[in-house]
Order: C-alpha cells, then sequence, then structure tokens
C-alpha cells in the first residue's frame, strides 16, 4: 500500500506539526486531529510504549469518543480510509493487548475485541452493573388484585401501552419507547396513576429530561392527560407533579458538569424515577442517573431509540432498547422493554415521511414527497425560505413590541431552520448571518442594538444562578415602561431578567438538529447536509422531521436525502452485547 504524498502547510492548526510516521500520515489525510495525535503521542511517552501502531490505536480511540462512540473495533477501522497504509489488522490487536498501555488500572482497556479509553469501559461496566443489581433483587412487591383492577381502568384494553405500565409495577426498571406521538407520555401519566393505586398515599414522584424545554413538555402533557382523563381521586393525587431538568433532579454542581450531588452516596429520595427524551442522554449521564437511583426505586426510562444520540459519546437508548429486548425473557415475567409502533397523533404525511427515514427506505421516502402532498417540500428556494423566516420573525416582534411575552414565546415555536452542521455554508452560522440579512432589509423594522426588541434567544450553557439551562429559548419583551427584558418559560410559568444577566446566548433562529431535540415546531425548514458529510445520517434526518408538528420543507435535493437515508449513524459501543449477556 502506498502512502499518500500531501503538500501540508505548516501553520496550519489541523496538523500536528510533530507528527511523524504512521500518525503523521493519518494526521495529514484529517483522519486524527492534532489533540489525537497529541494524547497518543503523549501517553504513549509517559507508558514506555513507543509502538506506533498501538499510539495509533490509541489516537484512533481517542478520535473514536470525538465521533460518539464509546470504543473502537480494531477491525472495522480500515473502512474509515480503505487506501492508508493500515496495520495488518491480527498483529496490531496483539500489539495492543500487549502494551503497558493497555489493561486493568492503565490508561486503555480492552474487552469485548474493543478498545476503550478507561474512563468509557469503566461507565458502560457502571451501566450493566447496576442495571444487573437491579434486576437480581426480589420483584417489587405488587397486589395483583389491585394492579388488574387500575389496569383495566387506566388501560381497557390489552395494548402495549398496557404492557409497559404493567412492566413498570412489576420491574424496578423499564424502558418504554417509541416515535412522536405513540402515547409515550400518555402511558406515564397512567402509570403514574396505577403505580399509586399499588403504593397508596406518600409515593415520591420524579419527572426528569435533560433539557428545559424537553421536562416543560413532559410536565404539561403529563398534567394534561390527569387534567382530561382522570376521575378526582387521581387528578388530586397527581395533580402537583411537576418536572425538572435530570442536571438540576441530580443535583448538579457549578463548573463540574459530570458529577452530581446525588450519586451512590447519597441517592435520591424518589420511589419512582421516569426520565424522557433518554436518547438524549450520554454515556456518562446514564452512569451518574444510575448510580443515583435507589436500587429499590422504580426506574422508566422513555425516549425514541431511532433518534440522534446525544453530543456525547454513547448511544445508550438505542443499545438499551437492544439489549434488553435479546435478555432471555423467564416465563412469566413481562418484558423490560416496550416500543410503542402506532401513531395516534400525525398518521400524516409527515409521519409517513418519517417512517421511511427510520426504515432506511430511500424510494419510499422519495415517493412520499413526489406527491406532493401539502405538510411537505422538497425545495431550494430561497424565496419560500425567506417568506417564512421573515413572516416567523415578524410576529415574534409585534407580539413582542405588544409587551405580550406569552405570545412572543408562542410564536418562537412557530417556525425553526435547523442544520446538521454549525459551521460551513450549510451550518447554523452561516443560515443565522443569512436570516439577519433579510431581517435588516425588512423595511421600516429596524432591528438595533444588541438586545433588539423580539430578539430570539438561545441560552448556550447552563446558567445555575439564573436557572437557565443549555438549550432554553426565550425573547427580549418590551415592558410596561418600555424598557427590555429577556423572557423565558419556566414550566406554565413565565421568568425575566434584564438583558446584561445573561452570559451565554444567541441569536436563534436557526439551531443544530442536535440542540432541537426535546422540541417541536409548527414548520421546520431543514438544510439537509452534503451527501458526502459524516454528519448525513437517516437519525439526523429523521431526528429533524420529527420536530415539524405542521409543516417540513427540505432545503435540497433527493441526492442529499438519499445519502443520508443510505447511511444509519456508526457509534461503537459494547453496551448492548454486555446487557444481552447479562
Ligand atoms: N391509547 C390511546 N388511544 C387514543 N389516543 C391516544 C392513546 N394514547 C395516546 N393517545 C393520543 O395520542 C396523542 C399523542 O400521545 P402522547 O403525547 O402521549 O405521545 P408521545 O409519544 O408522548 O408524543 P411525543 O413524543 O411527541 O411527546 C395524544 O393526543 C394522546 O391523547
Amino acid at each position: 500500500m502506498t502512502t499518500p504524498v500531501l503538500d501540508v502547510d505548516p501553520y496550519d492548526a489541523r496538523f500536528a506539526s510533530r507528527a511523524t510516521g504512521l500518525l503523521g500520515v493519518f494526521n495529514r489525510v484529517d483522519v486524527l486531529s492534532a489533540a489525537d495525535v497529541h494524547v497518543a503521542n503523549r501517553l504513549g511517552a509517559l507508558a514506555d510504549e513507543p509502538d506506533e501502531q498501538v499510539r495509533l490505536a490509541v489516537a484512533l480511540a481517542v478520535r473514536g469518543v470525538r465521533g460518539g462512540s464509546v470504543c473502537i473495533d480494531l477491525r472495522e477501522m480500515a473502512r474509515v480510509a480503505p487506501d492508508l497504509p493500515w496495520p495488518e489488522v491480527g498483529s496490531w490487536t496483539d500489539r495492543v493487548k500487549a502494551s503497558p498501555l493497555v489493561g486493568p488500572g492503565r490508561p486503555l482497556r480492552w474487552d469485548l475485541d474493543l478498545l476503550y479509553l478507561d474512563r468509557y469501559w469503566r461507565q458502560e461496566d457502571q451501566v450493566r452493573a447496576d442495571l444487573t443489581v437491579r434486576e437480581a433483587q426480589l420483584p417489587p412487591s405488587v397486589d395483583p388484585a389491585v394492579l388488574q383492577d387500575s389496569l383495566d381502568r387506566h388501560f381497557p384494553e390489552l395494548t402495549d401501552q398496557r404492557l409497559a405500565a404493567e412492566s413498570a409495577v412489576r420491574r424496578w426498571t423499564t424502558v418504554l419507547g417509541g416515535g412522536p406521538g405513540t402515547g409515550k407520555t400518555t402511558t406515564v401519566a397512567r402509570l403514574l396513576a396505577v403505580l399509586h393505586d399499588q403504593h397508596g398515599p406518600g409515593l415520591r414522584i420524579a419527572l426528569a429530561a435533560p433539557t428545559g424545554k424537553a421536562a416543560a413538555r413532559l410536565q404539561e402533557a403529563v398534567q394534561q392527560v390527569v387534567a382530561t382523563e382522570f376521575g378526582a381521586a387521581d387528578r388530586e393525587r397527581l395533580a402537583g407533579v411537576t418536572a425538572s431538568t435530570l442536571h438540576r433532579l441530580l443535583g448538579s454542581r457549578p463548573g463540574d458538569g459530570t458529577r452530581f450531588r446525588h450519586d451512590r452516596e447519597n441517592r435520591l429520595p424518589h420511589d419512582i424515577v421516569v426520565v424522557d427524551e433518554t436518547s438524549m442522554l450520554s454515556l456518562t449521564l446514564m452512569a451518574r442517573l444510575l448510580e443515583a437511583v435507589r436500587p429499590d426505586a422504580r426506574l422508566v426510562l422513555v425516549g425514541d431509540p431511532d433518534q440522534l444520540a446525544s453530543v456525547e459519546a454513547g448511544a445508550v437508548l438505542a443499545d438499551l432498547v437492544a439489549g434488553l429486548t435479546a435478555r432471555p425473557l423467564p416465563a412469566g415475567s413481562v418484558r423490560p422493554v416496550v416500543v410503542l409502533t402506532h401513531t395516534w397523533r400525525f398518521g400524516s404525511v409527515i409521519g409517513r415521511l418519517a417512517g421511511a427515514v427510520r426504515a432506511g427506505d430511500a424510494d419510499a421516502a422519495v415517493a412520499v414527497l413526489a406527491a406532493g402532498e401539502a405538510p411537505l417540500d422538497l425545495d431550494t428556494s430561497e424565496e419560500r425560505i425567506r417568506d417564512d423566516v421573515v413572516r416567523a420573525a415578524t410576529a415574534i416582534r409585534a407580539a413582542a413590541k405588544d409587551g405580550d411575552a406569552r405570545a412572543a414565546l408562542a410564536q418562537l415555536d412557530r417556525h425553526r431552520v435547523l442544520c446538521a452542521h454549525r459551521a460551513g455554508p450549510f451550518g447554523v452560522q452561516a443560515w443565522s448571518r443569512k436570516i439577519e440579512r433579510w431581517l435588516a432589509d425588512v423595511p421600516g423594522d429596524p432591528r438595533e442594538g444588541e438586545w433588539y426588541i423580539g430578539r430570539p434567544l438561545l441560552v448556550t450553557a447552563n446558567d445555575y444562578a439564573l436557572g437557565l439551562f443549555n438549550g432554553d429559548t426565550g425573547v427580549v419583551v418590551r415592558q410596561a415602561d418600555g424598557s427590555a427584558r429577556a423572557v423565558f418559560a419556566r414550566g406554565a410559568d413565565l421568568v425575566d431578567f434584564a438583558p446584561s444577566r445573561l452570559g451565554d446566548v444567541e441569536t436563534v433562529h436557526a439551531m443544530t438538529v442536535h440542540r432541537s431535540q426535546g422540541s417541536q415546531f409548527e414548520r421546520v425548514t431543514v438544510i439537509l447536509p452534503p451527501a458526502d458529510s459524516p454528519l448525513a445520517t437517516r437519525e439526523m434526518i429523521y431526528t429533524a422531521l420529527t420536530r415539524a408538528k405542521e409543516h417540513v420543507r427540505l432545503v435540497g435535493s433527493d441526492v442529499e436525502l438519499r445519502a443520508a437515508i443510505a447511511r444509519p449513524a456508526a457509534r461503537a459501543s459494547g453496551l448492548r452485547l454486555r446487557l444481552a449477556s447479562g
């Protein structure tokens, strides 16, 4: 195999200037970043490991985490760039396994024929161990007659929703999956009532989600079911149930994003913990959650396993669904994983397109689009996008000028541009600049100053003092005295701040698909990433489409759409294998 000849600019920060040999080759073609190479060389030097094949494996493991993989499979690595001088897999594996860098108490681990950075191996093993301990206990004690009665009341038919509720009563851990509108929240509200019947008064319930927005939606949806479906007794018992962010529930400590007040030594007091939007949890956050929940508290993990996984490493929900489903089920016990498939909300065109994307069926997806039905279009005309964007921004601004904060926040959810990328011509930054230019051209309506009335805001870092969380959105609204306040929703309430108190905020007309998880908008404009982008994946498109309640515009052509549908996100992890084998 020949080594590619490359012209390298020595001042380009992407290139590790002293990367030589194999690592230099992989760095120069951008397979390894300068940071990957530095970490590998530093660890190699500390452990006295000169073997460049081992250092290459270390650098690839670091690279893997950057791409969301918890570990790497050396046998699969050559697929990344087949023309590079990859070591022969057999001897490469032997060298890595024998290296002083690899083993218990060392920086890396070899397990299940996969190479891990030790930290992630420990987290994966902890998740397995905690789930196994929960399973190994005696199951919760249940009054079967009471259970039968409450299930008949809340789930009169034998549906998957009823099975999920029964699992939540009979097991310590339940995973409830399903796409948008499949009835997950309805099931959660009803199963809380069923659990109340078992437990009697004093049941301590925690509802949580990874973002403030998702927590607010969960609380609102549960409360709506309680208010509209339940009789007086259940209504009274569940009327006060609130939801919070997972970080708030676990007790985040300022300046420490990965350790919490509640942990193995200081468990959460709740008898039942329900977490929504679990697909957004990284492996690290799942490990923290599992160590904080009492082993004898019921845990219900809810989410859509087909959505994009977390920004950080791991694909925990998809792994839990696959791993726990593969475990042999003792006779007579209820399944720990229930995935709801019937869509109650939009049996609509958007649902059909999302279903085709999820199934990886590009022909069916293109056929749905080609049918030209109203809520969908595949369009590159900037004119139409501009109309949508300007109309939405104008409506926000009008409500904000009127001092009507609730209306301004409602308008904020009418339309959003979603991009796979942050940077580059298809990314959030470029689209935000373009939108700002369009808005500046609207006659007679200059948006002046940083905190102009009607500025839509996105919080980009947790602010514990203000109680604002990464991903929260708000609007600058005019007050009766003419001053400007930044207004955000907190549950059913509104909170407002002097804009000068806000730290990390951006103007939000466009956002990444990752950030949009846990939110829905009436209309969504999706900028399809270029066909050769590594971010052009099936999960990316599915997640973007399912953010829309009424209308989706895809910007691009069927070439980009087909390319993304053909590429399932590849995140290496050993969790499903570990869980499947118990
Ligand atoms: N068994 C059922 N029979 C009839 N309608 C149902 C049933 N279950 C849920 N629904 C209705 O379907 C709609 C969607 O339900 P729900 O909000 O619980 O879904 P979800 O999966 O939580 O959706 P999302 O993920 O978008 O929040 C609601 O209007 C709800 O009332």
